[in-house]
């Protein structure tokens, strides 16, 4: 048979007694169970099949595909018996079906494994049995779990690492342990190569930024999507921020954030039980506190035109949807701001509305090495690479993943009601819209407290509110994913409204 992904064909009877037919056709696999009563008919794409073979007279192919088009990923496995006549032809169709299925993808993957028994609600290890290993042991991929007993196991263990032993590192919890890994990595005797070493991330705490992030919206919190990304995604490289306080440095992979955002990543561990809306019942308590955030702000700015970021945006995401490859990727000359002239002064004044009476630049003017200062009372300073750091929060629309540049948020203190109005649409980004809501892109900034009083985030993870540096170290470490860029759509205002 001169089966190629276009036109291979099989029919066989052994599945159940009942004749079925496999199809690949544009890029899709259908199967065709006349008699099958719950699901006749499936289709999925290539990207999803995870094994296809004939041993002796066994058949098996196994894949996820979804019932509905909104549905979530369920795993399917076919396995019957080829009659001798059809043993060659199942034979050729299984190995050109495994060629297009993995096309470019190392098959059976070392996959070292960490479960958090305790993250988000506490359904890791559950999910883990019951659909995540499920999915590995179809892929026949070599898989060395470890179920973490108690805060720093994850970061001691990859400390050690065997890094020959390992293709991917996957996390199967929230965002804090993947902090875990990405500082343990940094310990690591080979950090280099540690760092070279990718992560998959796959959704089960509360904030799930990077799962979402690299997955998109559809797919962040589901499991079986998470699981397989660290079967098929291809490495990308991600920015990693260095939190520097007195003589200790630490690895930030998403977020680092002080004042209202801090208090309530911090102050809500007790709403642990509410997953992810732990972080809306949490906002809402910190507006109607409204406390100042009691800080000096210093940023080494590189861009702070909010739509000129949106259009940087825009120009990324075309070149990176006409790549083939995630390790194609490019960054022109004009999105990379963090490689010459980082230190430069804001292209222009933020955008604060014609009218506002305060409308002049919120920051100091830059000092010799390029640093200003944010000069306005602020409620919160959140800053941080990639666009979600929770399902409900889009909080940094216009991230690039390997730029170099950290984005960070100066929200000026405000109403309450302006603050809890922009919550509205804050899945889709557009508190970033505020008149109030400053925006940098920077390659560095600083905070100094001016109380003792207060709280620092630093990937959900509690640290000493003290003063911090945060630098950006760009295309540190590597994550997988399925397309090589944030999967997160921002759009211009009036491009909203008029789709
Ligand atoms: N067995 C364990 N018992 C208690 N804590 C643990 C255990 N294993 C890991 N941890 C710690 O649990 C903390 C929270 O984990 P994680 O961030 O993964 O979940 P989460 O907080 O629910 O999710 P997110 O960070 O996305 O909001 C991490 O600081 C991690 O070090």
């Amino acid at each position: 048979m001169t089966a190629s992904p276009a036109n291979l064909k099989l029919t066989i009877v052994g599945i159940e007694n009942r004749t079925t037919t496999f199809t690949v056709e544009d890029g899709m696999l259908v199967v065709a169970r006349p008699g099958e009563k719950k699901w006749p008919r499936i289709r999925t794409t290539l990207g999803h099949v995870l094994w296809a073979e004939v041993k002796g007279d066994s058949l098996e192919v196994s894949f996820l595909a979804r019932r509905k088009s909104t549905s979530p990923l369920a795993v399917v496995r076919l396995t019957g018996t080829v009659q001798e006549a059809e043993a060659d032809l199942a034979s050729a169709f299984t190995e050109s079906l495994m060629d297009a299925a993995y096309a470019g993808v190392k098959r059976q993957r070392k996959l070292k494994v960490f479960v958090n028994p305790k993250s988000g609600p506490g359904n890791g290890i559950v999910y883990y049995k019951k659909r995540i290993e499920p999915i590995f042991q179809a892929a026949r991929c070599a898989v060395d779990p470890t179920f973490t007993d108690y805060p720093g196991h994850a970061q001691e263990l990859i400390k050690e690492l065997d890094l020959e032993q390992c293709d991917a590192v996957v996390v199967v919890s929230g965002d804090g342990l993947v902090h875990e890994v990405i500082n343990g990595f940094a310990q690591h005797r080979d950090p280099e190569g540690a760092f070279r070493v990718p992560i998959a991330p796959v959704a089960c705490g509360s904030g799930n930024g990077l799962p979402l992030n690299l997955l998109g919206p559809q797919d962040g919190y589901d499991v079986c999507a998470g699981a397989l990304n660290a079967i098929k995604g291809k490495p990308m490289h991600i920015d990693l921020c260095s939190v520097t306080q007195k003589d200790k440095t630490v690895y930030s992979f998403m977020s680092q954030t002080v004042g209202l955002f801090a208090d309530l990543d911090i102050g809500t561990e007790w709403l642990r039980f509410l997953g992810s809306t732990r972080f809306v019942v949490g906002f809402v308590i910190e507006v109607l506190k409204m406390k100042r955030c009691p800080v000096k702000l210093s940023i080494k700015v590189a861009d702070s035109d909010k739509k000129q970021m949106v259009q940087k945006l825009h120009g990324y995401h075309a070149k990176a949807r006409a790549c083939t490859s995630p390790a194609e990727v490019p960054i022109s000359a004009e999105d990379t701001a963090a490689d010459d002239d980082s230190t430069t002064a804001p292209s222009s004044a933020p955008p604060l509305s014609p009218t506002d009476p305060k409308a002049s630049s919120p920051l100091s003017p830059p000092d010799s090495e390029g640093w200003s200062t944010f000069v306005r009372p602020l409620s919160y300073v959140y800053a941080g690479k990639g666009p979600y750091v929770s399902r409900d929060l889009m909080q940094f629309p216009v991230s690039i993943p390997d730029d170099g540049l950290v984005d960070i948020v100066a929200q000026e203190i405000t109403t309450r009601k302006a603050m809890i109005d922009a919550m509205d649409e804050s899945e889709q980004g557009m508190q970033y819209w505020l008149d109030t809501q400053h925006y940098f892109r920077a390659s560095a900034y600083r905070v100094e407290p001016y109380s003792p009083k207060g709280c620092f985030s630093v990937d959900g993870e509690e640290y000493p509110f003290e003063p911090f540096q945060v630098e950006c170290h760009r295309g540190m470490a590597t994550v997988l994913s399925p397309c090589g860029y944030y999967q997160a759509e921002f759009r211009l205002p009036d491009e909203s409204k008029a789709s």
